[in-house]
């Protein structure tokens, strides 16, 4: 428990009040008593609010939950669906033809496409990691996942394995041919690069057996540089940076025909510090942990120390990259991510502080305020955005009031600290059914201040299983995925976004790549993002950014999106196409197999979530397939068993049978783990336990199926014992 400080009227985690009056604060032209007068009257103002669009949320529920048993599921009769949606209010009246007029984003969102790095900001060694990873090695990335065959010859091994580097030269060679392709030559041809100096400035020389080639775009090459580690020779193209780097004396430079010992290629061009559902903060300390992770990303001086192989290493925010430039002239790139933060939704209170009836405030008002204040020491150095745009992503906001409720918040914050109009950018995730529906709507709440949206199908597929707990069994979790409403949501997000004048002014983003090891599939299927028309899509690390990266050069996204503009919307009958299984379908092995599927998931994510505090863990399958598990993958997981136990597909017998049996396979898969506190040896007494079969029994009655409440109670409960 807390010990609290009064300021303005709130009761203030004194932990929270040092870091804010000793930490944040310090620099910055606002004072202590400005910003807590600020934040009180922001709570005052902004709670009622909070609170009622939190009680909207559960009558629209109640009403949907009533409908589909007199009236069977949305399918049966669509017509009747969508007018009893739009008498309830849930389908808003769509607004007329509009534009965004979002002011001073960075050419990141306006201009460039490419992969957007999701990180926990509670983990500073990663968080660093990801704002660093604007750049990757195309040779690391290639060679350590499987985006390269490892069977027979072409495995790893314990040492390097020249014939697998050769596959990598090769690949590297054929990313340099679609990218930088070469007149009548490949770049497996070359076996010289160089840069020739005169009085006009640098040109870039290309030596195969056969001569002297170029390149078919001279212009592609911007400039280079010289260091210890040899010559960088620096290309561009679709605006994406890439540099080789050419060494005969390196081990790897000196197994290469024309000596290139790595490429490296602008990987995660922007990255988002997640306060959300990568994380699990549910105190003072924690939330303290979190912003001033990110106060050190806005000043610039976080830092970590940690053992790597054996040996202490410090990581820091990497410095600009240095060239000479085509022209003779110096030339500065930069090296780290655009960073974006990501607040918590509207759903969860925060007892860091307390008003002044001693309730807990929106924990989304508190992240509003600080994130915005650790990014005012941005506004000051501009090494984050080049523009002063503060980017907020707002998550899990339902319809167009919730996302006017967060740009008035947004708006009243600028206003108490001093900023400018429309300083704080949004970025609207739409990943809950009634913002989908609503989408042209909830885009012209937040056209002053948006600068993206983006499909989180994770939540959006957990939302879609609750909204429509009662229309019947919903199917097993992968066929939900290819469903035609899948398809809609996607589709429609991009039509509205282009047709709401995104294009060129902020990012149409796609969600998240869930198989942090499954490269060669992600290569394969992720291109799909930015031919559909995506700026930017999720990725897990910073490995995935850079082989994602691949495909932005691939495609010009800007050109799909010109040929989309005036493609017709999906209709709304398709967004509610979602069909009710037919039980029968499915036998009794393949029901089990599923149960048992989604019981390993919530155990082995929940159980490091409440026992060690990681709010983001990579989780075996029941196929042995690692996956990513945050609290939106946990929601798809539990609500699907809590629909087939409403619909008696399966029993309650059967769900603690299953998680029972389960909890023994998940204590295995982490016997390696010292900090690791078994469930199965007593789950009556573990607290993690008790929390992943909740999620699942209780799954109908949690607000919109979210798993934020019982992980929250289940790990202060841990923390109390
Ligand atoms: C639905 C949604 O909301 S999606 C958004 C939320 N999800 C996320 O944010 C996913 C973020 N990703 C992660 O947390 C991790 O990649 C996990 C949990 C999936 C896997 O983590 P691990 O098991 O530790 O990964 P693995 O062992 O393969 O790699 C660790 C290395 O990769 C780096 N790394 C992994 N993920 C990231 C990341 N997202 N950002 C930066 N670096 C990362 C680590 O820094 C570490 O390198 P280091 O030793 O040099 O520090
Ligand atoms: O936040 C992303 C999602 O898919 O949910
Ligand atoms: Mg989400």
């Amino acid at each position: 428990m807390s010990t609290y400080v009064n300021r303005a009227g709130l009761k203030v985690a004194a932990e929270l009040a040092d870091f804010i009056e000793h930490k944040a604060l310090s620099g910055l032209d606002v004072t202590a008593e400005s910003f807590w007068q600020g934040l009180t009257s922001l709570v005052e103002t902004h709670m009622p609010e909070n609170r009622a669009l939190l009680n909207i949320r559960a009558e629209l529920q109640k009403q949907i939950d009533d409908w589909h048993p007199k009236h069977g599921p949305a399918t049966s009769q669509m017509e009747n669906y969508i007018s009893f949606l739009k008498e309830i209010g849930y389908l808003e009246d769509e607004p007329a033809s509009f534009q965004i007029s979002t002011e001073n984003l960075d050419p990141e969102i306006t201009h460039l496409c490419g992969p957007q790095l999701v990180v926990p900001v509670s983990n500073a060694r990663y968080a660093l990691n990801a704002a660093n990873a604007r750049w990757g090695s195309l040779y690391d990335a290639l060679y350590g996942t499987d985006a390269i065959s490892r069977q027979g010859e072409l495995a790893p091994g314990k040492t390097y394995n020249a014939i697998r580097g050769k596959a990598v030269f090769e690949r590297a060679a054929a990313f340099l041919d679609q990218a930088f392709p070469i007149n009548g030559a490949s770049h497996n041809d070359v076996i010289g690069y160089s840069i020739s100096q005169n009085g006009d400035g640098a040109q870039l020389i290309l030596q195969t057996a056969s001569g002297e080639v170029q390149l078919n775009n001279p212009d592609a090459f911007h400039g280079f540089s010289e260091s210890n580690k040899g010559l960088h020779i620096l290309l561009r193209h679709h605006g994406l940076f890439a540099e080789l780097l050419i060494n005969s004396a390196d081990m790897i430079g000196k197994l290469h025909p024309a000596h290139v010992a790595d490429v490296t290629i602008e990987s995660a061009l922007s990255a988002i510090q997640d306060c959300e559902d990568s994380v699990a903060a549910v105190n003072a300390a924690d939330k303290v942990h979190i912003y001033s992770n990110w106060l050190g990303l806005m000043r610039g001086d976080l830092e970590d120390t940690f053992e790597k192989n054996g040996k202490q290493t410090t990581r820091r925010l990497n410095p600009e990259r240095s060239y000479t430039g085509r022209d003779g002239q110096p030339l500065k790139i930069r090296s780290r991510s655009l960073q974006l933060v990501r607040n918590v939704g509207h759903l969860m209170m925060s007892d860091a502080i307390l008003d002044k009836n001693n309730d807990p405030i929106g924990e989304g008002i508190m992240d509003a305020a600080v994130t915005t204040l650790c990014a005012m020491h941005d506004l000051k150095l501009k090494t984050n955005s080049q523009t002063g745009a503060i980017y907020i992503v707002k998550p899990k906001m339902h319809g167009s009031r919730e996302v006017a409720f967060a740009c008035q918040v947004f708006t009243d914050v600028e206003n108490f600290l001093g900023l400018p109009k429309n300083t704080i950018k949004i970025g609207v995730m739409d990943e809950e059914r009634r913002t989908s529906a609503n989408l042209k709507a909830c885009i012209f709440a937040a056209r002053e201040r948006i600068f993206f949206i983006n499909t989180g199908f994770l939540d959006r597929t957990g939302d879609e299983i609750h909204t429509s707990m009662e229309a019947g069994p919903v199917l097993p979790k992968d066929q939900i995925k290819s469903e035609r409403w899948l398809l809609a949501y996607e589709n429609r997000n991009v039509t509205i976004g282009l047709s709401c004048g995104l294009s060129g002014k902020a990012q149409i983003g796609k969600g998240m790549w869930a198989k942090p090891d499954d490269m060669a599939d992600m290569l394969t299927q992720k291109i799909g993002h930015p031919k559909a028309g995506a700026n930017c899509a999720w990725v897990p690390s910073p490995t995935a950014a850079t082989l994602h990266a691949l495909h932005y050069h691939e495609v010009d996204v800007h050109a799909v999106q010109r040929a989309r503009l005036s493609e017709p919307t999906a209709s709304l009958e398709y967004l509610f196409s979602m069909p009710v299984l037919d039980p029968q379908s499915l036998s009794a092995e393949q029901i089990q197999r599923e149960l048992d599927n989604n019981a390993q998931g919530i155990l082995g994510y929940v159980v490091r979530w409440v026992d060690q505090g990681i709010g983001c863990s990579k989780v075996l399958d029941i196929n042995n397939v690692a996956l990513m598990e945050d609290r939106a993958t946990c929601r798809i997981s539990s609500q699907a068993i809590a629909n087939w136990l409403r619909h008696g597909l399966v029993s309650q017998e059967q769900v603690l049978a299953s998680f029972t049996h389960m909890a023994r396979t998940v204590d295995e898969q982490n016997a390696g783990d010292p900090l690791y506190i078994r469930m199965s040896d007593n789950p009556d007494r573990s607290v993690a336990f008790k929390a992943a079969l909740d999620l699942a029994i209780e799954g109908t009655v949690q607000s919109s199926g979210y798993t934020e409440p019982i992980l929250h109670a289940s790990r202060l409960r841990f923390l109390e014992k």
